[in-house]
């Protein structure tokens, strides 16, 4: 079943339109990367899917039903940009009253606690909680009743290198076992190879939606080739080119054909390169 469907969104708050003609769909199991400059819009479009704000315009379907319908909430968990909790609760009482709160059992906490590496610090105050701690708490709040829709709202904020790896890793397992996950991040470095498609909202319209390869193709950046060469003289010559995607392979079966070509990294237009390119491009498009 489709996890998330908005059809021609429009949203604003008071006169000012923030959201623009919005359209996409979540597959279940689907990792959907939601990026954009502050203010784009993407906590309104997390918003609008967890049903507490309601489209001006057009429509936004949960898990078959509309956005915010009590079948769509008890499936859906979320991590919220800010996340903050009753400091003189355990991470135990924590989330015990968030189980209560959202009614799925309270059997699973031992093991969330687990899955996000907080069961030495359970029965401690959260006050006493570094924010990385409180990070991966929010987490396992958002992870209660094994939700089959997961919104992270910079889920890496406050995470050292190990614990966003592991949250990497977390993600990955969930999306294997069906669960659809819309990530939105700054933090564009690393995420990559986490999401199936990414969404780049600009200006609270969507500029680009697809796969890293689709984006890729049609932003039609430059690969960048680096061959290490050694000269008579034994010297190792390291040479940059940068090449259009489709006559990549014509250079690197040139480059491999010379026997002075020792080695030769390849670097596809990264998301970050790509990400770039669509916000700088957004406002030229929009002249036209
Ligand atoms: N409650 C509100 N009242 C009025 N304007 C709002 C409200 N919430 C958000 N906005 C405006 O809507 C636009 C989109 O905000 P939103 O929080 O969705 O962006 P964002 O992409 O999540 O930004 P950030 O990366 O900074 O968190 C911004 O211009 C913001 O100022």
């Amino acid at each position: 079943m489709t996890a998330i469907e908005m059809h021609s969104v429009r949203h604003g708050y008071g006169r000012t339109t923030v959201l623009h003609d919005l359209s996409l769909t979540v597959g279940a199991g689907e990792v959907l990367g939601l990026f954009g400059h502050n203010g784009a819009g993407k906590t309104t479009t997390m918003k609008l899917i967890l049903g507490v704000l309601r489209p001006d315009a057009g429509e936004v379907r949960v898990l078959g039903v509309p956005a915010g319908e009590a079948r769509a909430r008890r499936e859906l968990g979320y991590l919220p940009e800010n996340v903050s909790f009753y400091p003189q609760l355990s991470g135990r009482e924590t989330l015990t009253y968030f189980a209560r709160l959202k009614g799925v059992p309270v059997s699973g906490i031992a093991a969330l606690l687990d899955q996000v590496g907080l069961t030495d610090a359970a029965d401690r105050r959260v006050r006493t909680y570094s924010k990385g701690m409180r990070q991966r708490l929010g987490l396992a709040q958002a992870l209660l009743g094994e939700p089959r829709l997961l919104l992270l709202d910079e889920p890496t904020v406050g995470l050292d290198p190990i614990a966003t790896a592991d949250l990497y890793a977390l993600i990955d397992d969930l999306r294997r076992r069906g669960t659809a996950v819309v990530l939105c991040s700054h933090v564009l470095a690393g995420v990559e190879s986490y999401i199936d498609r990414a969404a780049i909202l600009c200006q609270g319209r969507l500029r680009a939606l697809g796969s890293l390869p689709e984006l890729q193709r049609e932003a039609g950046l430059r690969w960048r080739l680096t061959s290490l060469q050694v000269d008579p003289l034994g010297r190792t010559l390291r040479c940059e080119r940068t090449v259009v995607a489709k006559e990549k392979m014509a250079w690197l079966r040139a480059l491999s054909n010379q026997p002075e070509t020792v080695d030769v990294e390849v670097r596809a237009p990264s998301l970050e390169d790509l990400y770039r390119h669509f916000q700088n491009t957004a406002g030229r498009r929009e002249r036209v």
